[in-house]
């Protein structure tokens, strides 16, 4: 288990460059399954997650070649399907979260699709029923074993057909999608997930040659062609890094420049920051934050009730950015409520940082209410945990911003989802080691 020790108190200084896509990467690494030609891509951030997905695609006889940081080549010219059948599959299969859309390529390409329970983090519920609903509709016969928690369809022929999905989910979506655009027919999903990370597997898909129609909106069509080709793609930055590094930011009262942000593809994140109180400048395609020495100031809604930060499937605002929200609330001058409404585990971690001396009310597991300190108390370092990715960093935030030396155990959850993270965070002069 990795441990990060962290001296705070100390403002941060300069630039960051937010890395490729976590969760763009997962999609689009999943659909080089979809030819036999080469797919190079670009930008692949190097993480945890995403190296255990490339090492499953190795594994599956997919050949893949490093070409640079962040570049790869991949061929899937002979994928060896005895492999799904094996016991190491089922071990790497639930590894993380993004492994569950090698099943819509697989079943277009070869008829079958299987998949263990996937892993990723802990926080709540997280069904694939909207993944298999989906490609029955397409014509898969369904299995699932309770015993061993794994999953499978298998299909002679998918034909395409209306759907509308029960939720927008996001990987339910592009499994679906990567599995129409080689079925016969034409496919409609209705309620399709449509972040920008969707846009970009559909765009890709097209220039391989699919046919999908209504990218970026709720209606997907997808027009099923014979076979696709190679292609050539880039990942965009990582929206969640961006967020969370608005938070350090605010936390630590730092003035920092977040570099080629790809502001178009934000969508509520600055607004959501901005109302916490946080200065944020457009400059080019940068973020600049200036130092908040004077703090920041929660806005109330018009009628001067307290404001609710709340996810929603896009373009609401991503459920991932929550935590970060709420610790940077905890500094904040004012109050406001916090409405996890995707996921009822992602709030506990607020144990901790009420630990370190954070005002917070969890009024129940989705829910819970700040009442920022507005730097009058700084908050107290203490020896944690990361539950999950995203509070991993919450905590991070946390201890860069407290009084004295705090350690964060279980550091893997952090390093699932940012790349070498303190060695770029030390860059802007934060004080952190990784001891173990
Ligand atoms: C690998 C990957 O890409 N993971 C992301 C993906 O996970 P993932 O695709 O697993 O998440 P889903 O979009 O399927 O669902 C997330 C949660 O929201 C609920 N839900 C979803 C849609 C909806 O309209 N109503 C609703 O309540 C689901 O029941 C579930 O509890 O999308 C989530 C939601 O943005 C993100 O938190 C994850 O980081
Ligand atoms: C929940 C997340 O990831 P995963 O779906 O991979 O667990 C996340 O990236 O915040």
């Amino acid at each position: 288990m990795g441990t990060f020790k962290i001296e705070g108190g100390h403002a941060l200084k300069g630039e960051i460059t937010p890395q490729g896509a976590k969760n763009e990467a997962l999609q689009i690494l999943c659909a080089v399954l979809l030819t036999e030609e080469t797919v190079t891509i670009h930008n692949i951030p190097d993480i945890l997650d995403v190296n255990k997905l490339i090492a499953l695609l190795g594994s599956l006889g997919v050949e893949t070649e490093k070409l640079g940081k962040g570049a790869y080549r991949f061929k899937a010219a002979r994928v060896d399907l005895d492999y799904l059948q094996s016991a190491q599959f089922k071990e790497d299969g639930r590894g993380l979260r993004g492994s569950i859309m090698i099943v819509g390529p697989l079943l277009a390409r070869y008829g079958m699709g299987y998949i263990p329970k996937p892993g990723g983090d802990k926080i709540g519920r997280r069904r694939l029923d909207t993944h298999f609903e989906g490609l029955i509709k397409l014509g898969a016969r369904f299995r699932y074993n309770k015993e061993e928690y794994f999953y499978g369809v298998e299909a002679e022929k998918l034909h395409g057909t209306y759907m509308l999905l029960d939720e927008a989910s996001v990987t339910g979506t592009a499994n679906i999608v990567m599995a129409a655009v080689l079925a016969e027919g034409t496919t409609t999903i209705y309620n399709a997930a449509c972040e920008p990370y969707l846009q970009q597997l559909c765009n890709m898909l097209n220039r391989m040659g699919a046919k999908i129609s209504g990218v970026g909106s709720n209606l997907l069509t997808i027009e099923g062609v014979e076979r696709l080709s190679g292609t050539t793609h880039t990942m965009l930055p990582d929206m969640i890094e961006i967020g969370s590094w608005i938070g350090l930011a605010a936390m630590t009262r730092s003035e920092l420049t977040i570099k080629n942000v790809g502001w178009g593809s934000l969508g509520q994140i600055p607004n959501v920051f901005r109302k916490l109180g946080i200065t944020i400048e457009k400059r080019d395609d940068d973020i600049y934050i200036p130092a908040h020495t004077d703090g920041y100031e929660i806005q109330s809604f018009i009628d001067g009730s307290i404001l609710t930060i709340a996810d929603a499937p896009w373009p609401g605002f991503t459920p991932d950015l929550l935590s970060i929200v709420l610790v940077v609330a905890t500094q904040a001058r004012g109050s406001v409520l916090i409405h996890q409404k995707m996921f009822e585990s992602r709030l506990f971690f607020v144990d901790k940082l009420i630990d370190m001396g954070a005002k917070i009310i969890l009024c129940d597991p989705h829910r819970a209410t700040v009442i920022g300190h507005d730097f009058h108390s700084q908050l107290k370092a203490t020896t944690m945990s990361s539950p999950d990715i995203r509070a991993g960093v919450s905590l991070l935030i946390a201890a860069l911003s407290a009084r004295g030396t705090s350690t964060i155990h279980n550091i893997e959850q952090i390093d699932r989802g940012y790349e070498n993270i303190d060695e770029r965070l030390r860059a802007i002069g934060a004080r952190i080691e990784r001891i173990a």
